[in-house]
């Protein structure tokens, strides 16, 4: 059986679940907490980040934008990526931009862990920075369309709805709601979907000193 780890906050896997689940492509969900030392990620991937993804003859595939080009490979129907070569770059970018303000928000999180002593106000203010640029970017793009890019659901839908919805975990207070009407259609548009539905994410508790 395939098989995901998977972590409840993380919207890098839920890209892959939401794919996973909208190709309906059965596998087992491995959920843990990659920050703790009981982790098993780091014997499937190298750089210890999940998702993975755990194929029967034991291989795995690892980092989300990846480990859904293999899945757009091995299962191409329904498409997830335009046939447009060019639709299907503006897909990716989209994917970056989403990926990226996931990492911002990333090391804002790790960054609010150390004591208020070590913590650098620059350096917060530098993230916050990069998910208020990536957001405009994003509004900017969906525009007022049913899709983010081309005339059905996709890549970039599933990178779009993956951050917004990643923000209510990881960065509650940004005003991104009353900053974006179109992103709160888009993105309800998009938990509506089963293979949102079945992955929202929660935020995990973590036992070990991470920082
Ligand atoms: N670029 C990676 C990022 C993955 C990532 O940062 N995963 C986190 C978990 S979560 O933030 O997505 O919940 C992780 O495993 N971190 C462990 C580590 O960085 O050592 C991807 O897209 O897969």
């Amino acid at each position: 059986m395939l098989r995901l780890i998977s972590a409840t906050p993380s919207p890098y896997a839920r890209k892959v679940r939401i794919a996973l689940a909208e190709k309906s492509i059965p596998f087992e969900l491995v959920t843990e907490v990659p920050w703790n030392s009981t982790t098993q990620t780091p014997k499937h991937n190298p750089l210890e980040k999940l998702p993975v993804l755990i194929f029967e003859d034991g291989t795995s595939a690892y980092e989300s934008r990846y480990i859904l080009e293999v899945i757009e490979a091995k299962w191409p129907e329904p498409a997830l990526v335009p046939t447009d070569t060019w639709e299907r770059l503006a897909a990716r970018k989209v994917e970056v931009i989403a990926d990226g303000v996931c990492d911002a928000c990333v090391l804002l999180f790790w960054e609010r862990h150390r004591s208020p002593e070590q913590q650098s106000q620059e350096w917060i203010a530098r993230q916050r920075r990069k998910v208020d640029g990536g957001l405009r970017a994003l509004a900017e793009i969906a525009g007022d369309r049913e899709w983010v890019v081309g005339d059905r659901f996709g890549l970039a839908d599933i990178a779009t709805g993956t951050v917004l919805r990643y923000l209510d975990v990881r960065f509650p207070e940004h005003p991104w709601r009353s900053q974006y009407p179109n992103l709160v259609a888009l993105s309800a548009r998009l938990e509506a979907r089963p293979s949102f539905a079945g992955s929202v994410p929660v935020p995990q508790v973590i036992s070990d000193k991470v920082v």
